[in-house]
């Protein structure tokens, strides 16, 4: 071989060997195996190379590296089966985050992509990673939902919340200075964690019981003056029984008196002498009639004038009472308002809706008609409160309310259910109609008219309706048009949702 192409294969020779010696400290870490091998090989490359024992470390490093190739496959798919469950696991617990639904909904379409290279595997892992940490934040917002809760637990948690909001509503109506309703309150808009969820639990259950204990002691003032008042009433006619008795006694002596007078003058004439002495003698048995008689009017009258002024005051305590029951009975039918009306939308509450149900079911069973019960949800109403605060909040509820009540027939019922939900109730109504009833609703809320801030505000919300089933419980219905409002929440909102099977 010539000396010119000698030195340039020992030059090419040196380049291969420099960058195997490169290459093989990027790869440095992979495995141990592959690490010995390629330390080795650096050993046999560098300085005076000894090509002959580099091959044979490459014979091996080729077989190892084979093998290396469908572990990291294996792992990489592991690695994208795991990620895609995690990223699932998460999505339920983002079903109210919108922008990271979205997001997890991408990262699955990218996990479900062939990963070319180990870097796009590391990428993916980033955003998975990032996801976390923007669910976390979420999480760290809404105190009360605590960390790997399930979502029934934080479902559970929402509708106590719900409950205690209501609660809170209806006794702050009633107490609107009450310093303790005040911080219950605002402790439920900042949210809380389970602890002070339990305190506020305790806490208002000791209004209720306290409140329930005035109440009673209210009724049994009422029960007591009323009782006092019959007392006095029975005392009166006592008296009156009394006194006509003995009157009855005198006037059957006076009587006696004037027949054994009558008698005498009888028996006078019978035995008379002569007229001039019958004519005295009955002159003087004619006046002491006569005085017998005016006693006894006079008695008579006093009698009288004392039986009316018992009449007159039997008939004030009888005025009275009634006055008194009649309060009680506007107090009570006040308080029944009261206990079922929503405070803040002044519509009927849980409780209202309750016992009307029950009373619908019931008519669609005897009158064999269909009952209709659709659930409203309006959507994305976080965003609301979280853009132009609570107020704002509150004044949307209030509006939506109006506005379904005011879509509804005299016959139809509406509650709100708790939150930003409310509960429809219609009568003589198959799903057919049903349908065409909630579409309309729908559309006419979707056109209504709002503006916080100089920024108008287009509201839509979800739907899901059913027809009552003979033999089922009102809240077997409810949670059926429930269960169908979730899939209209998760088929995009803004629609209706019904089950066709009908009564
Ligand atoms: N202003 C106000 N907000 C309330 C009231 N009751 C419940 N909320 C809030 O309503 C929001 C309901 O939010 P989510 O259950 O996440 O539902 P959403 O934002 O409407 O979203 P989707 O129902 O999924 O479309 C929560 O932020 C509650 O704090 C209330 O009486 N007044």
């Amino acid at each position: 071989m010539e000396e010119k192409s000698l030195q340039s294969l020992k030059q090419h020779s040196e380049l291969l060997a420099q960058f195997i010696i490169r290459l093989s400290k990027f790869y440095e870490g992979f495995s141990p195996d592959i690490d010995t091998e390629l330390q080795k090989l650096r050993g046999h490359l560098s300085g005076r190379p000894d090509f002959t024992l580099a091959a044979v470390s490459v014979k091996k490093l080729n077989k190892t590296l084979r093998l290396a190739d469908l572990t990291v496959r294996k792992y990489t798919a592991d690695t994208l089966s795991q990620l895609e469950e995690a990223v699932k696991k998460l999505q339920h617990l983002l079903i109210s985050e919108p922008a990271l639904t979205k997001e997890s909904a991408q990262i699955l379409i990218s996990l479900n992509q062939p990963v070319q290279s180990l870097f796009v595997l590391q990428s993916l892992c980033n955003k998975v990673l990032q996801l976390f940490q923007y669910a976390s934040n979420v999480d760290s917002e809404d105190t009360y939902a605590a960390r790997n809760v399930s979502t029934s637990t934080l479902a559970l948690q929402k509708a106590i919340l719900d409950e205690l909001s209501q609660l809170i509503d209806t006794y702050t109506s009633k107490n609107p200075e009450d310093v303790q309703l005040q911080a219950l309150r605002a402790k439920l808009k900042k949210g809380m964690t389970e602890d002070e969820l339990l305190q506020s639990c305790i806490a208002i259950v000791r209004m209720v019981v306290q409140d329930s204990l005035s109440e009673a002691s209210l009724s049994g003032k009422v029960i007591q003056s009323l009782h006092n008042a019959l007392g006095d009433i029975q005392e009166n006619v006592s008296q009156s029984i009394e006194r006509s008795q003995s009157n009855f006694a005198a006037r059957q002596s006076s009587h006696q008196e004037i027949k054994a007078k009558l008698d005498s003058i009888e028996d006078q004439l019978r035995q008379a002498e002569s007229l001039e002495k019958l004519k005295k003698q009955a002159q003087a048995y004619l006046s002491s009639m006569a005085s017998t008689l005016s006693e006894r009017e006079e008695a008579e009258q006093k009698e009288q004038a004392e039986l009316m002024t018992l009449l007159s005051a039997m008939q004030g305590q009888l005025i009275k009472l009634q006055k008194q029951t009649q309060h009680y009975r506007k107090k009570l039918a006040e308080q029944i308002v009261s206990t079922q009306t929503d405070a803040l939308t002044k519509l009927g509450n849980r409780k209202a809706y309750d016992e009307r149900v029950e009373k619908e079911c019931q008519l669609a069973i005897d009158k064999k008609t269909p009952l209709a019960l659709a659930v409203v949800d309006i959507d994305y109403f976080k965003s609301i409160n979280d853009k132009f605060g609570h107020a704002a909040g509150d004044k949307t509820l209030q509006i939506v309310g109006k506005h379904l009540k005011s879509s509804l027939q005299t016959k139809d019922f509406i509650a709100r259910w708790g939150g930003e939900e409310f509960v429809l109730l219609f009568p003589e109504t198959d799903t057919k109609e049903l349908k065409v009833k909630l579409e309309k609703i729908r559309v006419s809320l979707s056109k209504l008219p709002l503006k916080f801030r100089q920024e108008k505000i287009s509201l839509t919300a979800s739907f899901g309706g059913t027809c009552y089933r003979v033999g089922e419980t009102p809240s077997a219905m409810f949670e059926r048009a429930d269960r169908l409002l979730y899939r209209a929440k998760h088929s995009g909102r803004n629609c209706v949702m019904i089950d066709q099977e009908t009564i």
